[in-house]
């Protein structure tokens, strides 16, 4: 459903994606890892127009654009299609839960008022936050904000959400409680990619990982494989890295 086809992006002359490649099928997690300054956030940046990539090319649903030619009404259109989840949340301070996820339904969506809340309500639920509906972002924990981020995404009825380390302002309670809603969104299906650097979500939700260094995917695939038979030696250092400082390794 979505393709990136050798995305390029230099900041001041100094490249930070040198040529990128991914492949995302529906149902899809995919877990994009790789040590600090490797291009991640840069590249999900790209993907959604925040940055604008200097070359490569996106093909959603089979619709072809070129980073470098793509028009504000197509970024537009497929801004509708997608959304987006913050490290940091981006919450309006002054709205409530309910507000926060309704606002774009009503103001960017023409959508009836009634109607937004009542989407905006199944989100909440479905993000265990039936009882938080009129809390301001500063009486929510940093997971509960996260959840309502991810009810706002979810209200839109986007084909993929993009997740830009989505827990990585949380602690390690509040992160379970974050993962255990994208996991169980990945249950049901839905289409993921995910900047990230929880291994435990890689190795048990994603079922597919980019793995990049220097602006260049060193390796990608099933996320099983990339685990247990990982086959660059660069990968395999990574993760015996990772797992040292996890105390999983002598
Ligand atoms: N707006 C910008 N202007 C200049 N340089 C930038 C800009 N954004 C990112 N960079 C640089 O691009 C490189 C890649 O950064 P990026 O944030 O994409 O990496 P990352 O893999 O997401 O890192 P982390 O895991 O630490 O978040 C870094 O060297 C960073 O300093």
């Amino acid at each position: 459903m979505l393709e990136i086809k050798n995305i390029r992006k230099s900041f001041d002359g100094t490249e930070v994606l040198g040529g990128v490649d991914i492949h995302v099928d529906q149902g899809d997690v995919v877990a994009i890892l790789g040590p600090s300054g490797s291009g991640k956030t840069t590249l999900l940046r790209c993907i959604n127009f925040l940055e604008t990539a200097d070359a490569g090319m996106l093909v959603f649903d089979g619709e072809r654009f070129e980073f470098d030619s793509i028009s504000k009404k197509e970024i537009a259109g497929l801004r509708k299609k997608t959304a987006f989840v913050f490290q940091n949340y981006n919450l309006f301070r002054n709205k409530t839960a309910l507000q926060n996820v309704t606002e774009g339904l009503v103001v960017a969506r023409k959508m009836p008022k009634q109607q937004a809340v009542e989407i905006g309500k199944q989100a909440l639920d479905k993000v265990g936050l039936s009882d938080r509906y009129d809390y301001y972002p500063n009486q929510l924990s940093g997971g509960q904000q996260q959840r309502v981020a991810i009810a706002r995404a979810l209200a839109t009825n986007p084909e993929i959400i993009y997740f830009d380390e989505p827990t990585s302002a949380l602690d390690p309670e509040l992160t379970g409680e974050v993962l255990a809603v994208m996991r169980q969104l990945a249950d049901e299906g839905m289409t993921m990619l995910v900047v990230t650097h929880e291994m435990s979500f890689a190795r048990t939700v994603s079922n597919k990982v980019v793995f990049m260094e220097n602006g260049a995917v060193i390796e990608s695939g099933d996320s099983r494989t990339f685990f247990e038979n990982p086959q660059e030696a660069r990968t395999k250092e990574f993760l015996r890295t990772i797992n040292e400082s996890a105390g999983l390794t002598s």
